[in-house]
């Protein structure tokens, strides 16, 4: 944060504090702090972090000191070497998942080590606006999650809803809880055109009828079929079969799902269901056979896994800062062809044996990465379905192939609007081409430059600009980091521990 912010923000505080009539002595140790802390942080001498500013701002009840209500911005000094070791965080897309899915339980549910981003804080808000008691711990390591006997649908705080795509997560649950119910259209990140037919069809077998007009899913819920249930995915997706899991929960008889999605996500859900007194069978296959519930009411605690898509990022910043970087607690299962890749282009690392997440289930390593000289990679690079490379994966590939000698293909035929981002690396020296909406050619290495320059609207490159422009000779200065908040905690701060030089500050 520049001198300036911090001066400014600092007196926002201290104004805040004064008209609640608090003193500092008060709010220092609601905050766990000493009150000389407090008062560095007023006079703006002391820089806040993201996790600080919103502690003080839910201390102080003041909505307008919410860094969401603020736009954030990084500056970043480059070039950066990293060093030491770093953790994992567990991922966004297993946190949203679970989210939506504790609404199947009428007992409480608690989830340990859920990440602090974005995207949970938006779908924490639809959550409460309809009635559900959300409450941290203290220290942020479990969020507890009570649903009320009836949900208020009326009150859902729709700005809220409408900037996550997982609100259409809602619908597996809900079909069984309400007759009729709205939801606005599914957000998240502009990637081009993103279906939803995938979920209406796989969830009509259970009832659900929903007509899309005017930017909201009206759905309404007949008896659904008798018997087992076959549901066959038109596409293997992630929150599609997740939404399909969540309404077979409650269905108290068999469903199969055959073209299921096994990615990580989704294996977290099945462990969540099983928790929860659910038969789930085939877990981390493409075929899942379900026995639901007539009625779930259990109090469980579950952990979601570390997130591949972070540990992929972190080995990014390792390569594109020809650092030496350990990245602890990686999810092995999920970043296999991945470092198989990046073995061929040359990268040198380490993994230590394998050990246990702490949810009892997922196989995690620490992997240390060496500066290596890269090359190209020998063929296209493109993603699958788990077991394949991990399409969210996919854009840290154009970071590291700019750091490799020659010519690399990378072909994204899932997203339209994907590749199209990337080629902002072009503003800090990469040299990258699009060959249609598709293909991106890069050559590399690349000798990276400072740039001034605004996230685009997708969470991935948006990072990778994060990560190259650590790279970069100079200062670079990233605007409105909302994209990269929804799906990170508190990047910046993490790879500042590492050696980066990265201030935040906000207007
Ligand atoms: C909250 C969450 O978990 N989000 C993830 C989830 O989004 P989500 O499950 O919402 O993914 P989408 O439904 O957008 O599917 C991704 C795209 O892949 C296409 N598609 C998918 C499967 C398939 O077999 N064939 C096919 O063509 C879809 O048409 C779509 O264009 O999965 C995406 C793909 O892994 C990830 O990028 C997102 O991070
Ligand atoms: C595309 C992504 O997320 P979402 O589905 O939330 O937009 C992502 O995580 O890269």
């Amino acid at each position: 944060m520049t001198q300036n912010s911090s001066e400014s923000l600092g007196r926002l505080i201290r104004d805040a504090r004064m008209q609640r009539g608090l003193s500092p002595e008060q709010v220092a140790q609601a905050l766990h702090l000493e009150p000389s802390d407090l008062r560095a942080i007023e006079t703006g001498a002391r820089e806040l972090d993201l996790a600080s500013l919103t502690n003080i701002a839910a201390t102080l009840q003041d909505p307008a000191l919410t860094p969401t209500a603020r736009t954030m911005h990084l500056r970043i000094k480059g070039p950066t070497k990293l060093a030491g070791s770093i953790d994992v965080r567990s991922s966004k897309n297993a946190a949203v998942a679970l989210l939506c899915a504790s609404l199947l339980n009428k007992g409480r549910t608690v989830l340990e080590g859920i990440a602090q981003i974005e995207e949970v804080n938006r779908i924490l808000e639809v959550l409460s606006s309809i009635g559900v008691k959300v409450t941290w711990s203290d220290d942020k390591s479990e969020l507890e999650l009570v649903r009320p006997e009836m949900l208020d649908l009326d009150a859902m705080d729709i700005e809220a809803a409408r900037r996550t795509r997982s609100v259409i997560m809602f619908l597996g649950p809900l079909l069984h809880l309400l007759p009729e119910f709205q939801l606005p259209y599914a957000g998240g990140c502009n990637l081009g055109t993103r279906t939803v037919t995938p979920h209406l069809q796989a969830l009509a077998p259970f009832g659900l009828d929903v007509q899309a007009t005017d930017g909201w899913y009206h759905a309404s819920v007949r008896e659904g079929h008798d018997g087992v249930r076959h549901i066959t995915l038109t596409e293997r997706g992630d929150t599609v079969t997740e939404n399909v899991l969540m309404a077979a929960a409650l269905h108290p008889g068999t469903t199969v799902i055959r073209n299921a999605s096994p990615n990580y996500m989704v294996q977290d859900v099945c462990f969540f269901l099983q928790a929860l007194g659910v038969q789930v069978e085939g877990v981390g296959s493409t075929t899942l056979t379900v026995t639901g519930l007539e009625e779930i009411s259990t109090d469980v605690r579950v952990a979601p896994s570390e997130d591949p898509i972070e540990a992929m990022s972190l080995i990014t910043a390792a390569v594109v800062t020809k650092s030496e970087l350990t990245i602890r607690r990686a999810p092995i299962e999920f970043l296999e062809i991945e470092l198989a890749i990046l073995g061929d282009m040359g990268l040198k690392y380490d993994l230590t044996p394998e050990y246990s997440a702490a949810n009892g289930k997922t196989r995690l390593v620490d992997i240390t990465v060496h500066p290596s000289e890269l090359h190209a990679a020998a063929d296209k690079i493109h993603p699958m379905p788990f077991p394949g490379l991990n399409i969210d994966n996919l854009p840290f590939f154009a970071v590291i192939a700019a750091e490799a000698e020659g010519r690399t293909l990378i072909h994204d035929w899932v997203y339209e609007n994907r590749a199209i981002h990337l080629l902002e690396l072009n503003k800090l020296g990469a040299n990258t081409q699009l060959l249609d909406p598709h293909r991106l050619v890069v050559n590399g290495p690349t000798r990276w430059r400072s740039q001034e320059l605004i996230c685009p609207p997708a969470l991935r490159p948006a990072v990778c600009l994060l990560l190259a422009s650590m790279a970069a000779r100079g200062i670079t200065v990233l605007r409105d980091v909302y994209v990269i908040n929804r799906g990170y905690e508190d990047l910046a701060n993490r790879l500042n521990k590492l050696g980066a030089d990265i201030q935040v500050f906000f207007d």
